[in-house]
C-alpha cells in the first residue's frame, strides 16, 4: 500500500463518521471549507509544474517556451468557456476523468502508452465524478440552472442518465482493475487495496455532504497524494532537498493563483455578473487544468522511466 493511503483512508473514515454533523454545517461554511482546503492544497499541487519538467541546463527560450504554452493554453481555454460554454464543460469532465484516473494508477508496472491503461483512467475518473454527482443530484444540478449559461444541462445530465453512466462506468473500471492489477501484473495485493479505496470513496460521496465530499477528494485524496509523489521525485533528482525548498518552489505560484482567484471571486460578487461563485470555482479549476494535466500526463511518463 502506498504509505500516503494509510493517511487519506484515516482522514476519510473520520469523516464518514462525523457525517450527521457535517450535514448540519451551513452552505457557507461548507463552501468556505472547499475554497479553503483547494487554496491549501489543490492550488499548490500544480504550483511547481513549472519546475517538474525543467531540464538541466534550462535557457531563457525554454522558459519562455514553457511559459507561453501554459498561459497560451489557459487564455485559449478562458475564450473557449465563454464562446462555447458547453463544449468547455465536456472538456473539462473527460480532462478531470482523465486526470484523476492517472494520479490513482500511473504507478502501475505497465508503459504509460498502454490505451487500456489509458481506458482505465479515463473510467475510474468518470465513475468518481459521476458517483458524486449522481449522489448528491438534486442539489448539484441546481447550481446548473442558477447559472443562465448552464440551464440546459439538466435536460442532458438527467438522474437517469447519469445513474447508468455511473454504473457503466464503475463496472468498466472494476473489469480494467481486474484486467491491468490481477492478469497483467499479478498484483492481488494491489487489486484488494484499489478496490477498497474504490468502494470507500463511493461510501463517502454517498454519506458526505456533496461540496465537502468534493473537497476530500480533490484535496486530500489527489492534491495531498500528487503533492507526495512530485516531493518523491525532487528529492531524488536533487542533492540537498528538503520540505523548506519545497515550500519555497511551491509558494509563488501559489501565492500568485490564490490572489488572483480571490480577486475573480471578489470581482464577480461586487458586480452582481449572472455566474455562481461555485461555478466560477470550476471555470478558474478548469483552466489551470488544461495546461496542468498535459504538464503531468508528461511528467508521469518520465517519473515513470526513472522509477
Ligand atoms: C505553474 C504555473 C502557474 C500555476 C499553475 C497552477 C497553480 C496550477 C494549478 C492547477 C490546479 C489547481 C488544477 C486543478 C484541477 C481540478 C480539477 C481537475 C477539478 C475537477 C472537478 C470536477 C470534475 C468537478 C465536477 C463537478 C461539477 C462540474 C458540477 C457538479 C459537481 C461535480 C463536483 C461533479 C501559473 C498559471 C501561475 C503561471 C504559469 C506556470
Amino acid at each position: 500500500m502506498l504509505k500516503t493511503n494509510f493517511l487519506h483512508i484515516v482522514i476519510t473514515l473520520i469523516l464518514i463518521s462525523i457525517y450527521p454533523w457535517l450535514e448540519t454545517l451551513a452552505f457557507e461554511t461548507q463552501l468556505q471549507i472547499t475554497l479553503a482546503m483547494i487554496f491549501l492544497l489543490g492550488i499548490p499541487h500544480g504550483a511547481i509544474d513549472h519546475v517538474l519538467l525543467r531540464k538541466k541546463h534550462q535557457t531563457k527560450k525554454d522558459q519562455f517556451k514553457f511559459y507561453s504554452f501554459y498561459l497560451g493554453l489557459i487564455g485559449v481555454y478562458v475564450g473557449l468557456w465563454v464562446f462555447m460554454p458547453y463544449l468547455s464543460l465536456t472538456l473539462f469532465f473527460l480532462i478531470s476523468f482523465y486526470h484523476f484516473g492517472q494520479s490513482q494508477f500511473s504507478d502501475v508496472n505497465i508503459p504509460e502508452k498502454s490505451t487500456i491503461k489509458k481506458l482505465l483512467y479515463l473510467s475510474w475518473g468518470g465513475s468518481i465524478i459521476s458517483g458524486l454527482f449522481f449522489h448528491h443530484y438534486d442539489r448539484l444540478i441546481g447550481f446548473f440552472s442558477e447559472t443562465s449559461h448552464f440551464a440546459a444541462t439538466s435536460s442532458v445530465i438527467t438522474l437517469n442518465n447519469l445513474k447508468y453512466f455511473f454504473l457503466i462506468s464503475s463496472a468498466i473500471t472494476i473489469t480494467l482493475m481486474v484486467l491491468l492489477l490481477i492478469g497483467k501484473t499479478k498484483n492481488k495485493n494491489r487489486f484488494g487495496t484499489e478496490l477498497m479505496i474504490f468502494l470507500l470513496l463511493h461510501l463517502a460521496f454517498f454519506t458526505i455532504p456533496p461540496l465537502l465530499a468534493f473537497a476530500l477528494y480533490f484535496a486530500i485524496w489527489h492534491s495531498l497524494k500528487v503533492l507526495y509523489q512530485e516531493y518523491v521525485f525532487l528529492d531524488q533528482k536533487r542533492k540537498k532537498f528538503d520540505f523548506s525548498k519545497f515550500i519555497k518552489e511551491l509558494l509563488p505560484f501559489s501565492a500568485i493563483s490564490i490572489i488572483g482567484a480571490s480577486l475573480l471571486l471578489f470581482a464577480f460578487s461586487y458586480f452582481e455578473f449572472n455566474i455562481s461563485p461555485f461555478f466560477l470555482t470550476i471555470i478558474f479549476l478548469s483552466v489551470l487544468t488544461l495546461p496542468h494535466s498535459i504538464v503531468m500526463d508528461n511528467w508521469y511518463q518520465k517519473f515513470q522511466n526513472k522509477a
